[in-house]
């Protein structure tokens, strides 16, 4: 048997539905999506066999605190597989549930598969140096998909289901958000950009990043980096940093600049079709993973591109 006979998906980002709904079709033959009030509608369009609401009445509801209430869900069908989208909130919900559900739990799954009833998931191990394969051996399992695994369902708005409320348990330990404050820093989610222009630590200046978006904007491209411009030198939002533990491109062009290409980077950037590499040092990793590379300083060569775009 190669599909399970229940899916359920569930993702505290909206955006996520799309490709969790791709994988629980595959994977189920009745998909459920668990959603909060506000994404009913969103989430019908991609067409689950029914809808199950969280009470979500509450502004300060933090997610983990459905985990009793999904599990009173999840029980009355009996076995199955739970998918969500390897956000933080939905993995620290996926810890609860594991614990409650007694249910084998993979996290930032690249691929999954079902094998006479079995379910096996794949995830990257020791910082994107290798693969592990899990067969989760209990019969409820929950899995917690790798953003970009899955090619996003195609949203059909005529589509109608049955919505059912989800009858609330209370949490035995629950966490309140006591404050929200909004990000000043733009969103941005480079795994959908067509064209990406990277930047590491070839870069010697913060200020420096203004001829790096001047090249991107010429090439109608998003602007990411590697982890240690985000992380370390905190000059980028975290949401640019791409590689295992960031972002993973699926873009058609990736230009890096002054990135070494270590494995952890280039686990991110390896899902470009086409990546062109810009590095003074010849020996440089990225070479061996570029299609086409240029040894060069990106302080002279950078500017040429742009002049030679206008
Ligand atoms: C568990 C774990 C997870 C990690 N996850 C990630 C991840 O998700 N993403 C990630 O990016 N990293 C990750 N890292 C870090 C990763 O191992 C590297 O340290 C990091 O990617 C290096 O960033 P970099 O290439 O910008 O810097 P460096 O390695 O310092 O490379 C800088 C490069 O710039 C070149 N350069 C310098 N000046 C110029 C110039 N003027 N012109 C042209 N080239 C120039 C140099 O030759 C060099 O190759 C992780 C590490 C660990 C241990």
């Amino acid at each position: 048997m190669s599909q399970l006979t229940h899916v359920w998906v569930f993702s505290d980002n909206v955006e996520r539905y799309a490709e969790l709904m791709a994988g629980a079709r595959q994977w189920g033959q009745q998909v459920f999506a668990i959603v909060t009030a506000e994404h009913i509608a969103h989430v019908t369009a991609l067409a689950p066999n029914g809808i199950i609401v969280l009470d979500s009445s509450n502004d300060l509801q933090r997610i983990e605190n459905y985990a009793e209430t999904i599990v009173s869900l999840l029980n009355e069908k009996g076995n199955g597989l739970l998918l969500m989208s390897a956000t933080r909130r939905c993995k620290a919900l996926g810890v609860r549930l594991s614990v409650l559900l007694n249910a084998a739990l993979v996290n930032d799954a690249t691929s999954v598969n079902i094998d006479n009833g079995t379910v096996y998931a794949e995830h990257r191990m020791y910082g994107g140096l290798a693969f592990g394969k899990e067969k989760l051996n209990t019969p409820m399992t929950i899995i917690t998909l790798a953003p970009g695994v899955m090619e996003p369902v195609v949203a059909n708005p005529a589509h109608r289901c049955p919505v059912v409320n989800a009858v609330r348990v209370a949490p035995r330990h629950e966490i309140l958000c006591l404050e929200r404050r909004a990000r000043s820093l733009s969103s941005v989610d480079l795994s959908k950009a067509k064209r990406v222009v990277g930047v590491g630590r070839g870069l010697v200046a913060q200020d420096d990043l203004a001829m790096v978006r001047e090249l991107a904007a010429a090439l109608g491209a998003e602007v990411g980096c590697s982890r240690p411009i985000a992380e370390g030198e905190n000059w980028m939002e975290r949401e640019r940093y791409i590689g295992v533990s960031g972002v993973l491109l699926k873009s058609d062009l990736y230009l890096a600049l002054g990135i070494s290409g270590q494995i952890q980077h280039m686990v991110g950037g390896n899902g470009a079709k086409v990546i062109v590499a810009i590095n003074k040092d010849k020996n440089a990793p990225i070479f061996s993973y570029a299609d086409y590379g240029l040894v060069g300083d990106i302080y002279k060569v950078v500017p040429s591109l742009i002049a030679h775009l206008r």
